[in-house]
């Protein structure tokens, strides 16, 4: 299913921006859940207005343990959800440091088990200053790779794909989500720009074969072609673990400007979105108005 109905978004403001990447992912799932907790009130000490967690925070990354490490969240979007009735530690943990630091928190992502099947999903929940659980997004593109004598890594045989694209409004953005695999389908981030977000923020945990040729260029370039601020927030690297992070959390700008990337290991890194920059790159470079699609399709449009 794709968003179809285009509604207007929030304006863009000027607002801080935390990316956490986040170490110590150990086999203890509540050692994670509180070191994430440690971290995320470790972050807000600088007022961020959106603080951010990378990918498959409260679990090691690797397909045996999903399903081992999955919680049942039973989101339904555009219903309420009741927090107090959350079978997830690790929603019910991100509710409320979210409400603590009075912030929005996107909640990286963790294994979800179905609450009406046995699937088991890499998700990603969002969280107003409130502490109320608002939105979603199941990965939709599985990480299935393989690189003879690198990598191997196969997502699907123990997840399901999600079916949905997901986008949530602030009062400073509307903010589209995906996770890691998906940013190599653009069509994801064209579709989630043609829906008004001027921000997309993606949790994900490149790895040290595709890290250093990908992992920048890709943010960069759909940044570029949407003309957006584009963020991925990955763990730190764990050379103990048996699948090595590559790290690097960083937000580029809509010209391709990488405004600030961490290094390799734990590291809160902040940024301030500069609105200026978005009106400027738009107005300066017009493909939103030059678009011929009268020599190919629009492939946004919902089918
Ligand atoms: O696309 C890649 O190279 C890495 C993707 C990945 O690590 C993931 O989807 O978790």
């Amino acid at each position: 299913m794709v968003m179809s109905k285009f509604t207007q978004p929030p304006s863009l403001k000027p607002f801080k921006l935390a990316l956490i990447q986040l170490g110590n992912i150990s086999a203890t799932k509540s050692d994670n859940i509180k070191h994430a907790r440690e971290m995320i009130l470790k972050a807000a000490f600088a007022k961020p207005d959106l603080i951010v967690l990378p990918e498959c925070f409260n679990s090691p990354y690797g397909h045996v343990h999903f399903p081992v490490y999955a919680e049942k969240i039973a989101f339904k979007p555009g219903e309420p959800y009741d927090i107090g009735k959350s079978e997830s530690e690790s929603v019910k943990m991100l509710s409320s440091a979210a409400k603590e630091c009075s912030t929005w928190l996107i909640g990286g992502s963790i294994p979800e088990r179905d609450a009406n099947s046995d699937n088991v999903y890499n998700t990603c929940t969002v969280y107003n200053p409130q502490g109320e659980l608002i939105a979603y997004h199941r990965k939709v593109h599985l990480f299935d790779i393989d690189i003879p004598g690198k990598i191997k890594f196969k997502e699907s045989e123990t997840l399901t794909g999600g079916t949905t694209l997901n986008f949530f409004d602030t009062d400073f953005a509307r903010i589209g989500l995906g996770i890691c695999y998906d940013i190599r389908f653009p069509e994801l981030a064209m579709i989630s720009a043609r829906q008004g977000c001027q921000i997309l923020i993606y949790p994900g945990a490149f790895n040290m074969t595709t890290g250093p040729l990908h992992w920048e260029l890709l943010q960069r370039g759909r940044a570029v072609d949407n003309q957006l601020f584009f963020s991925m927030c990955s763990p730190a690297r764990d050379t103990t673990a048996v699948y090595h992070a590559w790290g690097h959390s960083m937000v580029v700008d809509p010209m391709g400007k990488v405004l600030c990337k961490a290094e390799e290991g734990e590291q809160i890194i902040y940024t301030d979105i500069d609105p200026q920059v978005f009106e400027e790159a738009r107005a300066g470079i017009p493909i939103t108005k030059q678009r011929r699609f009268d020599v190919y399709p629009d492939v946004s449009v919902a089918n």
